[in-house]
């Protein structure tokens, strides 16, 4: 059994409306910077807009991704199980985890994008293409928005951040998450009351998230105060989602903020795609120089990638996993001997 801590945002109910932080790309440098780092502190999530990822390239995957869930179930299940890799349906991860949802999830390779893909569609290729050009685009942002981030911190190496997400070994995936819309026409019915979770609460554990779906509300965000606040839906920008890997580099001055989806529509099917930046396997996440003080004690013990992801796929999908990662102070005082 590990011992992680369970979140204050799990066992609360309470909803609020906040504005998420929007962040215009088009916008003069210096205030893009400013911009996105208050996000990233205060809220961990923003939108994007005037990404410059033409609308084809979204619209493309979007449709692949309705004609792969519009399948009879047998159909579908020959892309499965995801384990992790692979069609899943209500079971998410490796520990029990159950959502109201099927998804899909890749790693980007585009090896493993072209053998996934046979099983996937009817016409790989076209599917292969699809999920490729789209992989390339939201890298691009992803790199362009780590970039600014590193600008915005006075990060001497602007790179820093994107070139793990860039490597060719990067261990990137890609997920699309389905939500059928809920039949409640009883409204004496569960459903009809009940807040459905379609994906629980946690925080993601890369670099950072690229996410984009359809126009169906679902998705919510947790902060300290234990509210949910939900996140509008808008298909025609990208939010983007801290991960812990990007909080530990910053030594806790980013947060990975806790999020959740609900499966609660009855207008119409929610779709969600996700690109998940990630280093390499051997990529170390260690708080880097520029965020260690004496009054900023260093947080967490450097550990690479893969070692993170081992403690994720571990764990159940709510739990608090850099707390194994976490230095006690006693720890603290042996690090700065050292
Ligand atoms: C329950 C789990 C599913 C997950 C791996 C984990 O053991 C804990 C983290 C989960 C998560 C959340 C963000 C992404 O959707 C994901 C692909 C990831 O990297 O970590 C999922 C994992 C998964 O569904 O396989
Ligand atoms: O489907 C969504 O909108 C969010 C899902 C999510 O957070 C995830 O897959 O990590
Ligand atoms: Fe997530």
């Amino acid at each position: 059994m590990v011992a992680v801590s369970s979140p204050a945002c799990m066992r609360a109910k309470k909803t609020k409306a906040v504005r998420i932080p929007v962040v215009d790309l088009s916008l003069d440098r210096s205030v893009v910077t400013e911009q996105i780092v208050k996000a990233c502190e205060e809220y961990g999530i923003f939108k994007v807009i005037n990404h410059g990822i033409p609308w084809e390239v979204t619209s493309r995957l979007e449709a692949e991704g309705v004609r792969f869930f519009g399948k009879p179930a047998g159909v579908k299940q020959r892309a499965g199980p995801a384990t992790p890799f692979g069609y899943g349906l209500k079971n998410i991860g490796l520990n029990g985890d159950k959502g109201e949802l099927e998804y899909l999830l890749l790693h980007t390779n585009p090896f493993s994008i072209a053998e996934r893909s046979k099983s996937i569609s009817n016409e790989p290729q076209n599917f292969t293409c699809a999920a490729n050009d789209y992989i390339e685009a939201v890298k691009e942002l992803a790199s362009q928005v780590l970039n600014l981030v590193a600008e915005g911190l006075w990060i001497p190496d602007k790179h820093v951040f994107s070139r793990q997400i860039r490597d060719v070994q990067s261990d990137s995936v890609l997920r699309f998450n389905y939500y059928p819309a809920v039949n409640n026409r009883d409204p004496s019915s569960k459903a009809c009351k009940e807040v459905q979770i379609g994906f629980g609460e946690h925080s993601d554990p890369q670099i950072l998230t690229v996410l984009r779906s359809n126009d169906i509300a679902g998705l919510e965000i947790c902060l300290h105060d234990g509210f949910w606040i939900p996140v509008p839906p808008d298909p025609t920008q990208f939010y983007v989602i801290i991960g812990d890997a990007l909080r530990v580099l910053t030594n806790d001055r980013f947060v990975s903020v806790r999020h959740r989806a609900l499966a609660n529509s009855t207008r119409n099917s929610r779709m969600s795609m996700m690109y998940f930046g990630a280093p390499p396997l051997t990529g170390t996440i260690s708080p880097l120089p520029q965020f260690v003080s004496p009054q900023k004690p260093r947080l967490y013990r450097p550990f690479t990638w893969g070692e993170y992801k081992k403690a994720a796929y571990s764990t159940r999908l709510g739990d608090c996993r850099l707390d194994l990662f976490r230095l006690r102070p006693s720890d603290d005082k042996l690090d700065l001997l050292s």
